[in-house]
């Protein structure tokens, strides 16, 4: 989780508060609403005890799900180390052709104040959609980046980082240019799907004649409290995906995710911030799921069931690559997903795994148009995603069953404090 600001606490609290729907909470509202519809039923004749029940003089208290909140101003941006939610959308924007500098900032200021906002349940100023009006926030999070070509529309080709140098061609893409990339890209994730479209709205509405849509892509993962106990997620390939991924409490964390916050030079501007690599991979799953679950275990080097590894153990067990089996093959092959991705196999490259599952219904041949958005977090993806993704380009048993679709590599700046928005140090700098 993000280390927390006192400016960000302040904001936890505030989260915590009954939240304001212009000036007026959105609990009072409710509690308007569901009076004046009990009035109703009760000058309708309706039975003394109904009525009774109906009119709550004190609405219950969001709990749960709904009350949950991520700070939006700290040290890092939210939605890079914490949990990934439900709903996803990922919207990248390119600026209009006479949208400079100033304009990026002006945008960037009114991003960053709606999703404070919608962050802390709050119904941001002039928002009248009601989309999202009885939820809570729902561990909203919306977070921002900049693609490589932001740097030269907006004059700022001198601040550009060497990392957002574009990413190698790998044998394994089939990539459209048209999903991919962007001068701007926007994460969202909700456990609620109105909450996520509610946000989804509003930036796409503010982004006005500074920035047009370029692309956008819509995921989802498991629902909190769906399982008996809080669990690793599964993609639809039916595998338990995620848990290998480097922990916050792991001493070399944040030098692995984050640009250091002492950062300096001219990529000064992203101290605390993190690279994100995205990339839509369609799963083949006709041809998947003719695989035996031997086979598919083998192609992994896991258990399906419980992630365990091949080599023993449960789901936690760290993974023994030299392990033979009795019949002297190994336990975990040559070629399974997690030997060739692991730091072991990459001189230690490694990175922060945060997807969303994808289904946009079938191709013309009946086949899912479904997988993963898969992003990949790390403080450089020289050192990270690209020497993993050229390992697994060559010699991972998983790629046949995939095809990389889209790509995007953004710079996802550190968060800012209340009164400031993301990016300032850049685009003001
Ligand atoms: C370039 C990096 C990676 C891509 C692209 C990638 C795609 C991808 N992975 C799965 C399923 C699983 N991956 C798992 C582990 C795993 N994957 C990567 C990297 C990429 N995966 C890493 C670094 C690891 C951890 C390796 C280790 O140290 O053990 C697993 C096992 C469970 C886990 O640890 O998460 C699964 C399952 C799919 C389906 C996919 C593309 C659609
Ligand atoms: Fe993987």
């Amino acid at each position: 989780m993000a280390e927390r600001s006192q400016d960000s606490q302040d904001t936890q609290q505030d989260a915590e508060q009954p939240r304001k729907a212009g000036g007026v909470s959105r609990r009072r509202l409710l509690g308007t609403a569901g009076a004046a519809g009990a009035a109703g039923l009760v000058a309708g004749g309706a039975a003394g005890a109904f009525a009774t029940e109906t009119v709550r003089k004190d609405p219950a208290p969001l709990t749960g799900v709904g009350a949950a909140s991520r700070p939006f101003y700290g040290v890092h941006q939210a939605g890079i180390a914490d949990p990934a939610q439900t709903c996803g959308h990922f919207l990248a924007f390119d600026l209009a052709p006479d949208a400079g500098r100033k304009a990026a900032a002006a945008l960037m200021r009114r991003w960053s104040n709606t999703a404070a906002d919608l962050m802390a349940g709050k119904t941001p100023k002039g928002d009248e959609t009601g989309v999202a009006l009885d939820a809570g926030p729902s561990s909203l999070t919306v977070t921002f980046g900049f693609g490589r070509t932001f740097f030269d529309r907006t004059d700022l080709t001198s601040k550009r980082p060497d990392a957002l140098e574009p990413l190698p061609d790998f044998s394994a893409d089939a990539l459209d240019s048209k999903r991919s990339n962007g001068d701007l890209w926007v994460q969202i994730g909700s456990d609620d799907a109105l909450v996520a479209f509610h946000a989804l709205r509003l930036i796409q509405q503010q982004a006005g004649n500074t920035a047009r849509l370029r692309w956008q892509m819509s995921g989802f993962n498991r629902t909190p409290g769906a399982t008996a106990q809080p669990m690793t997620g599964r993609n639809l390939m039916g595998q338990i995906d995620g848990t290998n991924n480097p922990k916050t409490s792991d001493p070399g964390f944040p030098a692995k995710i984050y640009v250091p916050e002492d950062r300096s030079g001219t990529d000064e501007w992203m101290a605390g911030g993190s690279y994100a690599v995205v990339r839509r991979i369609r799963m083949l799953l006709d041809t998947w799921e003719h695989l035996s679950l031997e086979r598919q275990e083998k192609v992994i080097g896991r258990r399906k069931s419980d992630g365990a590894p091949l080599s023993g153990g449960t789901e936690t067990t760290r993974p023994d690559l030299n392990k033979v089996n009795s019949d002297g093959a190994l336990a975990i092959a040559g070629d399974a997903h997690i030997r060739v991705a692991s730091p072991a196999s990459n001189r230690g490259a490694s990175m922060l795994r945060r997807a969303f599952s994808y289904h946009d219904g079938f191709l013309d041949d009946g086949a899912p148009d479904a997988g993963l958005l898969f992003v990949a977090w790390q403080a450089d993806p020289l050192k990270g995603f690209v020497p993993v993704q050229r390992k697994l380009d060559r010699g991972d048993g998983l790629s046949r069953f995939l095809r990389h679709e889209a790509s995007g590599l953004f710079a996802v700046p550190g968060g800012c404090k209340p009164g400031e928005y993301v990016g300032q140090r850049l685009l003001e700098g």
